[in-house]
């Protein structure tokens, strides 16, 4: 059995292939890693421009002005100013090269065709000097970045209209259980419904994984076998649920081995997710992730998710992690390493009631996991405690 770490490592040393790349139109490309730096090709304003409705002004002896002129937003004028003289201009309009400062309309009073300005006049206020934001020939965007709306909006603004990415990785689902029932049909004694593979297929699109697929199996080595090799196949990554413990009807390891799937790891050390699996074949990785639902879920942020972002070639790929005091005081149960469904509030982060690998009740109230190191014995309220933010 080896540590979180340890699991995490090896999976970021075995999954080393990128997805193939294409080029990609913005808005479409939310989601998205990019696949090479972005140069921008512009100054960002363009020009010198004003950040506020008001007056530009070449600064003269006293605080009264002309007004010569005005320009407003898209206009191309550069009006030359005398000292004591001022435009109108408006937000977003091109400062004149003649003028040191702008003034909001509110400072200043109005008196047919001048203007006086209250109180001290200071140089270059409510301008936006040409390249504040970036200059032309700098890098705007690094190689590596999962594109957010900010992104494709900060892009746009740059005046791109496509941009080279890493195509999504394509996940295969096998969903095993004589137990499990489709949604749909009723529920005779002893069954209960197949939940796995909508969970992943949800969780996968909402992180933009829309290339998912998915098989169920019954609790049978020859069909096992198959369907792991058909998924390993045809599919970047292939996500096994259930059958991967020890009792007599779980058939996922053998037929890994006998479909000769390099293992890499079985079994770490934390709760949930004991029983995890991880190997490869050729390029295609394969998790199994245990049964109990929350427990696959936990798994798959914790190690799924970070080498989805791997092999589409994003610099970061782990969630994020920060450290929050917990707002109330918690005893674990048992001392192995444990990642637990918790909610951050505004003043730390709760651990939740329904940590059972069988629950997903509260998986649907928690915004993070908070992880506990082996050992960790009564966290009282304020302790600084490790939390990862989950999607
Ligand atoms: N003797 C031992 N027994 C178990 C151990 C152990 O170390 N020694 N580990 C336990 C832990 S921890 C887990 S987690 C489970 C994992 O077992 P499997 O991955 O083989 O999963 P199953 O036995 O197939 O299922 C477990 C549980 O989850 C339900 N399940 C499975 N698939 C689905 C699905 N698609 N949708 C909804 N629910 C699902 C299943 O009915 C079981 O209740 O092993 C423990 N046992
Ligand atoms: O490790 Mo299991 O995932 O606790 O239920």
């Amino acid at each position: 059995m080896i540590d979180v770490n340890k699991a995490l490592e090896l999976i970021e040393k075995n999954g080393t292939f990128l997805t193939a790349v294409q080029e990609m139109a913005l808005p479409q490309a939310l989601g998205f890693v990019l696949a090479e730096d972005i140069i921008s090709t512009l100054d960002m304003p363009p020009f010198r421009q004003s950040a506020m409705d008001g007056y530009a002004l070449r600064i003269g002896k006293n605080n009264s002005y002309s007004v010569i002129g005005e320009i407003k937003a898209g206009d191309n004028k550069n009006l030359s100013l005398k000292m004591g003289e001022a435009v109108r201009i408006f937000t977003g309009a091109p400062v004149p090269d003649s003028a040191d400062t702008v003034i909001m309309q509110e400072k200043i009073i109005q008196d047919q065709g001048y203007i006086s300005v209250e109180g001290s006049i200071e140089a270059d206020l409510n301008i936006r000097p040409k390249g504040e934001q970036i200059h032309r020939g700098e890098i705007a965007l690094k190689k590596g970045t999962t594109l957010k709306g900010a992104h494709i909006g900060y892009l746009a603004s740059l005046g791109f209209t496509t941009v080279k990415v890493h195509l999504k990785p394509s996940v295969a689902l096998v969903i095993t259980g004589n137990e499990l029932v489709p949604l749909g049909q009723l529920l005779p004694q002893g069954k209960i419904y197949e939940s796995n593979g909508a969970m992943l297929t949800a969780v996968l699109t909402e992180l933009g994984y829309k290339n998912v697929s998915s098989v169920s199996v019954k609790d049978e080595l020859e069909n096992t076998k198959g369907a792991l090799l058909n998924a390993m196949e045809t599919h970047d990554i292939v996500l096994v649920t259930g059958g991967i413990s020890v009792g007599d009807y779980d058939y996922v390891g053998k037929a890994l081995k006998a479909i000769k799937v390099e293992k890499v790891f079985y079994k770490v050390k934390q709760k949930p997710g004991k029983p995890l699996y991880f190997g490869k074949k050729e390029s295609t990785s394969i998790f199994a992730l245990p049964g109990n639902p929350a427990a696959a879920l936990s798994c798959f942020y914790i190690y799924v998710f970070p080498l989805l972002k791997q092999i589409e070639g994003a610099s970061v790929t782990q969630l994020e992690r920060i450290t929050m005091p917990i707002i109330k005081d918690y005893i674990p149960k048992g001392n192995q390493p444990q990642f637990l469904k918790a909610r951050v509030l505004a003043d730390g982060v709760e651990i939740l009631s329904g940590q059972s690998s069988a629950m997903l009740r509260s998986f649907g109230v928690a915004n993070a996991l908070v992880f506990l190191p082996e050992n960790t014995g009564q966290i009282t309220q304020g302790e600084p405690v490790k939390v990862i933010l989950t999607p």
